[in-house]
């Protein structure tokens, strides 16, 4: 059986070798030849899967995809073919929430704010944005959702409309799938007129789908309006983000939000579950035993964090710093993005650093967070 796989999916030896030979491939550049004599085809977010890529090939069992989002998979073509698909939901949501929470923490830092006392709005309250939602509770931060499929679904929070949203928060952070049609159309759900409307000093964070946000509007409005702040880790027009944007935006990164070594691995496992299911075999692989033992063994605390405490915590585990930095050096660069994708050295989750702490009750919101902790 012929297995072909995105170059940059971690753990595919240890969980797919016994089922068949496997091929990595560039997923960028993926071409239906490549793709002619493949039995299984795994992906990332960089491969559009549709008729134009599988016309070669009559023998495709399965197709896979590391990831949350769908948007690049013709999900119509391969149910036309009868080709069992799966995508991995909530793989990467501890990361993205992580990582929205981190660049929160860190604007607060640059700019001699507080995030506890700001209020935030999650556009989008499904698996990433509860993740960052979590995150900002545990730590005591007031959130609003907005999600009108969820509040319409009976989901028993509380959720208001976004309008009222942009009136109220100070930070504003994008979970949405990308959808271009239709009622709850996210495609350009920021246009010119929506950013004109966010609150004076507001936080802006997209970590979902570039095209979220109309950028060339995001570039004509920051212009006008040094008081917007602005994290982007998704871009329109991936991999070659808009030159004039990025120096207008306080931490750039290439789309790795959900790069947390955590996170890809259990998108990757997910998907040998599933073929398992599929292939009637038993999934007795681990996922624990796969990743390694963090850095830092453990990390005695002899004080509670305030917030700049707790941003150097966080900052142990994920400087997100660092790939501002390299992003600035080298988004222009021929290939760059997808280099620094490639490249990307994967941060653990807060719960790979083990905190030991004296006193249960007062550390609690830590653990909240997501670390893990020992007594002592
Ligand atoms: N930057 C990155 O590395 C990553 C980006 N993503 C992106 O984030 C997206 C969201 O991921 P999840 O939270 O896991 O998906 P999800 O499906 O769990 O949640 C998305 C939520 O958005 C809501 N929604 C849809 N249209 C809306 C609208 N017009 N207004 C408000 N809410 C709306 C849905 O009802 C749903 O609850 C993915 O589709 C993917 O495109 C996901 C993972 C990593
Ligand atoms: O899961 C998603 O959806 C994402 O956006 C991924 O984190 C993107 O990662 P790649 O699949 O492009 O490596």
């Amino acid at each position: 059986m012929l297995i072909l796989v995105d170059e940059n999916m971690p753990y595919v030896e240890p969980l797919f070798a016994d089922l068949g030979e496997i091929v990595a491939v560039n997923g960028r550049s993926l071409t239906p030849e490549q793709v002619k004599d493949a039995d299984i085809l795994l992906v990332r977010s960089v491969t559009r899967v549709d008729a134009a890529l599988l016309a070669q090939n009559s023998r495709l069992k399965f197709v896979g995809s590391a990831t949350i989002g769908t948007d690049h998979i013709d999900l119509d073509y391969l149910a036309s073919r009868a080709i069992p698909f799966a995508n991995a939901p909530g793989c990467n949501a501890i990361a993205v929430g992580e990582f929205a929470f981190i660049a929160m923490l860190e604007l607060a830092q640059r700019f001699g704010e507080t995030l506890k006392h700001k209020t935030v709005g999650i556009v989008g309250a499904g698996n990433t944005g509860t993740a960052v939602a979590n995150c900002l509770k545990a730590y005591g931060v007031r959130v609003l959702l907005c999600d009108p499929l969820l509040a319409q679904s009976g989901d028993e929070r509380e959720f208001i409309g976004l309008d009222e949203l942009l009136t109220e928060a100070d930070v504003i952070s994008l979970h949405v799938p990308i959808i271009k049609t239709g009622e709850h159309k996210t495609h350009y759900l920021f246009d010119e007129a929506r950013l004109k409307c966010l609150k004076p000093g507001a936080w802006l964070l997209n970590c979902c789908r570039g095209e979220v946000i109309d950028n060339r509007a995001l570039i004509r409005v920051k212009q006008q309006r040094q008081d917007l702040k602005l994290v982007l880790d998704v871009w329109e027009g991936e991999p070659r983000p808009m030159a004039e944007l990025v120096p207008l935006v306080e931490f750039a990164t290439p789309h790795i939000a959900g790069y947390s070594l955590e996170g890809k691995a259990r998108g990757t496992f997910m998907l040998y579950q599933r073929l398992c299911q599929l292939l009637n075999l038993a999934a007795d692989k681990s996922l624990g035993k796969l990743l390694p033992s963090f850095a830092v063994d453990s990390l005695a605390l002899t004080a509670m964090p305030d917030e700049r405490g707790l941003l150097q915590l966080a900052r142990l585990v994920y400087d997100l710093r660092d790939d501002d930095e390299l992003f600035r050096k080298h988004f222009a660069d021929e290939q760059g993005f997808d280099q620094m994708r490639k490249n990307h050295r994967h941060r653990r989750e807060f719960s790979a650093l083990t905190l030991v702490y004296q006193g249960q009750s007062e550390v609690d919101w830590l653990f909240k967070l997501g670390f893990s902790g020992v007594g002592r």
